[in-house]
């Protein structure tokens, strides 16, 4: 009788999982459809160089609601209908919450410390649990109309002295407010050093995370080149821009601990933190660059909507017209309009959801990265593959948004109203905006009181 050694048992396990891997379900699903691309470099050559959302929509078109684009080690799977985007990136978000590390942004200047780049596990969930405590809900925010309305009055002022800096006012409005929330902090009504140093570092944050703009991002192992080395310039950026993130977090995080010894300090995310946690070295981290995140997160995203509400006015004077009218009627012409009033005033916030629909701020959101295969719609979703919802694309859908490249707030209202944008324009699942409903009230505020001014 021929006896079996572990050797033929490992033998043949090694054979059946072979076997297995070769002709699993899984594995003979196929990557979902998109552009042909070339053997070695994938789709390097098809992806557009600017506009990507409306590539990729119009790929759609050819290709349907879910495309595969292959790059060198990466795929990226783009979802232009919102229904996937909820079934996939909300419905199954334990496998569809991680972010992509990126060497030059991330790891090398530091901004995987903040929470849009930090990958999924408990420190994520710390950031998040942190920042839903003071932003998450209505209520929690109910505390914060006041300093949205004061700031909006200056804010008015400063438009009303000097138009031509209206860029520059709403930058000033958007600090004032995430930075009073995040640290107790008071901007100075010139020149902010503080908000000039957020400024700098967050420019530099769009920058680094340009895809291609720096080359150790293509080939890693340039990381240990020393900065003398030539072609080695941008570790000389890098620590120039890692010291500028540092005083982005450290300079207002001490502040308040230097506040709070004197007994001096406003009440803030920050403070708040400080004195309800059980302190470690691990916690002080994450109230650290949880705050940071506010100010990073919340203030390019909210000045580009605000931005837009502007250019919006201008090209279409007739809706400015009847939401004047109706602040008119409702408000009239004695006080500014307040958070309270918004529920009176159903044709300015329907504008305000067409200025978010029309003109998505963030068109393909951030990355989602997948941490386990999937198969969704019969397609292969790849472990480690990047998923981008592309939020410009449902919100032109023409399925869903009649005439979609039309400025039109009246789509909101009536008996048969369109899907209200701010369902997507936030992103989705575990990883969508954390910022989303302070947004709404600070955008809210600060256009219907412009038509006041
Ligand atoms: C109109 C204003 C805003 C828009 C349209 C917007 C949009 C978005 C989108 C699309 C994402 C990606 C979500 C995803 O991955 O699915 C995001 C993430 C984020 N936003 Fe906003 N945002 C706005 C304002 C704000 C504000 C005011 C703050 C903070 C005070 C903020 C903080 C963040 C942070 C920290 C993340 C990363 C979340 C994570 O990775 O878990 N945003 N935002």
């Amino acid at each position: 009788m021929v006896s079996l050694t572990f050797l033929d048992f490992s033998l043949a396990a090694l054979g059946v999982f072979i076997l297995h891997r070769f002709f699993s379900s899984k594995r003979r699903q196929s990557l979902p459809p998109g552009p042909k691309g070339l053997p070695l470099i994938g789709n390097v050559l098809d992806m557009p160089s600017s506009y990507e959302w409306l590539t990729f929509a119009k790929w759609g078109e050819q290709w349907g609601d879910i495309i595969s684009v292959n790059l060198p080690g990466q795929h990226l799977i783009i979802l232009n209908s919102a229904h996937d985007a909820v079934e996939m990136l909300e419905k199954k978000s334990n496998i569809y919450s991680d972010r992509p590390t990126l060497l030059m942004g991330g790891e090398i200047v530091g901004w995987n410390s903040t929470l849009a780049l930090t990958r999924y596990g408990e420190r994520f969930r710390e950031y998040r649990r942190y920042l839903t405590r003071i932003m998450g809900t209505k209520s929690a925010l109910q505390s914060y109309h006041n300093l949205i309305e004061e700031e909006t009055s200056k804010f008015l002022r400063r438009l009303l002295q000097t138009p031509e800096h209206v860029h520059k006012h709403i930058r000033k409005t958007a600090g004032a407010i995430i930075l009073m929330m995040a640290y107790g902090y008071a901007v100075e009504e010139d020149e902010d050093p503080y908000v000039n140093q957020v400024d700098k570092a967050v420019t530099e944050f769009t920058i680094v995370t340009t895809p291609g703009a720096f080359l150790v991002d293509v080939l890693p192992v340039l990381r240990y080149l020393p900065s003398w080395f030539p072609g080695a310039g941008f570790q000389r950026i890098a620590s120039e821009w890692r010291e500028d993130l540092r005083q982005m977090a450290d300079i207002p995080y001490e502040l308040v601990k230097q506040k709070m010894r004197e007994g001096a300090a406003l009440p803030s995310f920050t403070s708040r933190l400080l004195e309800s946690e059980k302190l470690t070295r691990e916690k002080e981290f994450n109230i650290k660059w949880s705050a940071a995140s506010m100010y990073s997160g919340g203030a390019d995203t909210t000045v580009s909507a605000i931005y837009s509400f502007f250019l919006a006015m201008t090209l279409n004077p007739e809706a400015q017209i009847k939401a004047q009218k109706e602040i008119d009627v409702v408000v009239g012409n004695d006080r500014l309009p307040t958070i309270a009033d918004r529920d009176s005033l159903p044709y300015v916030d329907a504008l305000l959801k067409e200025v978010l629909r029309y003109n998505p701020i963030g068109p393909l959101g951030l990355p989602h990265r997948v941490s386990d295969d999937d198969i969704y719609a019969g397609y292969l979703i790849p472990k480690g593959s990047l998923v981008f919802a592309n939020i410009w694309a449902i919100a032109h859908n023409p399925k869903v948004y009649s005439n979609p490249s039309a400025f039109n707030p009246d789509r909101y209202l009536g008996s048969n109203p369109e899907p209200d944008p701010r369902e997507f324009v936030f992103g989705f699942g575990r990883r969508i905006c954390p910022g989303h409903e302070l947004s709404s009230d600070c955008f809210f505020q600060s256009t219907h009181s412009e038509f006041q001014a």
